[in-house]
């Protein structure tokens, strides 16, 4: 297949060549089309790397009501989001081999490339889980979330040398139950439908729980030289907190403090020891702005205020977050309207994530370069996956065409996920029109009727040869 006239991220004009083997053959100018070779015409379109979500939650096996592999990977595909990394929190949790390898089985159904995380509870299998191909351990869960998988500080320590034994990442989602006040949760919340239940939960889950959690995660990995990626930091302090420790960890190893390029696409392994991601809904939705969500807008970390966000938002633009993942985690609409203490914590998020990162870039709050590093070149980096995540030779063609021109509005309705709703209705993304996954076709829509055509369940586990 050629791609022609397509604009990188960094805006030079190229054409694409694909070869068989589902590989970029060529990134260059001129290219003339052999006999019999798929065109496509990308003149005034992007051609970027699709994404890779290193936090989704598939919901199988277990929980197919909310989600399965086939309309999660579609939801992915629609989104240009071409690898996703499963969590294990689902029934049964991926706490050993057998668990991992029924959850292998279903994951056959993926449109998309996927990784396989192993979780820890009191009851995990370090030895029959590390001997599948696990793409990392996680998320552990510092306190219990939806799912209940919460640990203990020993087992947590515990986890972090059987990881670090095997030179594998951890994940952590990191909140400390200690810290939360539960007088938020005391008197009348009015039901799930309300303002006050939102913001409830956002002051129940305190920030300085999520600040002392990932300080303890940081502090604990340093002892032991784990790989730490914090899941889904919501503050600013977090944020920081992870800065802090890797600008420590580089200039004990190299000690000349440039490691990072002026670019910002590129760091050296000692700045790749200490990571942290941020989600699409702190981002873009805070307390002030999530009022009318109710219980649709209870997540674990929870929104923060409005200064809190924009704080946020900043540090992404400047290039302190390595990574924006999603945390898609689908529940039904009948669960997410019970009360505020019933309903299920999560959000869903694969298919918007790149929208409203690229509308953000085509309205100059982020560089279209630091959009492609986060969600495509970063994760790529942090974890290993040595063929995917950029646009060139050599690499993965996993590869998604936009029009960044082409704004619109984010419906439920028009999204795939089988949880059918989106706290994000009425926000502006700018979707694909092309996903290739290895040089497949696995997502199509018309730009002027808006019909969609998914293509076949090509995805594999990255972690496997
Ligand atoms: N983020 C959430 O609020 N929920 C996630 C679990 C998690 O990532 O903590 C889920 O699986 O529902
Ligand atoms: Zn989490
Ligand atoms: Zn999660």
């Amino acid at each position: 297949m050629l791609i022609t006239g397509a604009t990188l991220a960094d805006g030079r004009v190229r054409d694409a060549r694909i070869g068989d083997d589902g590989r970029i053959a060529a990134v260059s100018e001129g290219l003339g089309a052999d006999a019999g070779e798929r065109v496509i015409e990308a003149g005034g379109r992007h051609l970027l790397p699709g994404a890779i979500d290193v936090h989704v939650h598939f919901r199988e096996p277990g929980g197919s009501h909310k989600e399965t592999w086939a309309s999660g990977s579609r939801s992915a595909a629609a989104g240009g989001v071409t690898t996703v990394v499963d969590q294990p929190n689902t029934s049964p949790p991926t706490v050993d081999g057998a668990a991992f390898d029924e959850k292998a089985d279903l994951a056959a159904d993926s449109l998309v490339d996927y990784g396989i995380n192993g979780g820890v509870t009191p009851d995990w299998d370090p030895e029959s889980l590390f001997d599948r191909p696990l793409f990392a351990l996680g998320e552990v869960f510092l306190a219990d979330s939806t799912g209940d998988m919460g640990i203990d500080a020993d087992l947590f320590a515990d986890a972090l040398d059987e990881a670090a034994a095997r030179d594998a990442p951890v994940t952590v989602h990191a909140e400390d139950a200690t810290l939360f006040d539960e007088s938020a949760l005391d008197g009348d919340l009015g039901g799930g439908g309300t303002a006050a239940t939102a913001d409830a939960w956002s002051a129940y889950r305190t920030a300085a729980a999520e600040v002392a959690a990932v300080e303890r995660a940081i502090a604990t990995a340093a002892d032991r030289d784990a790989q730490v990626h914090v899941a889904h930091t919501s503050t600013p302090a977090a944020v920081d907190a992870v800065v802090e420790a890797r600008e420590d960890e580089s200039t004990a190893a190299d000690g000349d403090g440039d490691e990072v390029d002026a670019d910002g696409d590129g760091a050296d392994a000692a700045a790749r020891r200490v990571t942290c991601e941020v989600t699409p809904h702190h981002l873009y939705l805070s307390r002030e702005r999530a009022r009318s969500l109710g219980t649709f807008g209870r997540m674990n970390p929870p929104l923060r205020s409005e200064s809190r966000r924009e704080a946020l938002f900043a540090r992404l633009a400047e290039g302190a977050v390595d990574v924006v993942a999603t945390d898609h985690a689908p529940h039904t609409v009948a669960e997410k309207r019970e009360g505020l203490v019933d309903a299920p914590s999560g959000v869903p998020g694969v298919e918007t994530l790149y929208p409203l990162l690229l509308e953000s870039a085509r309205k100059g709050e982020l560089s279209l370069k630091r959009v492609r590093d986060v969600v495509a070149a970063n994760p790529a980096e942090i974890f290993g996956l040595d063929r995917k995540g950029r646009v060139a030779e050599g690499y993965d063609a996993d590869l998604v065409l936009v029009n960044t021109a082409d704004p619109r509005e984010v419906e439920a309705a028009a999204l795939h996920s089988a949880c059918a709703w989106t706290p994000f209705e009425g926000l502006r993304g700018i979707f694909p029109e092309v996903t290739l996954v290895r040089g497949e076709v696995v997502y199509e829509r018309d730009p002027a009727t808006g019909a969609a055509s998914f293509g076949d369940p090509v995805g594999r586990n990255v972690r496997e040869p």
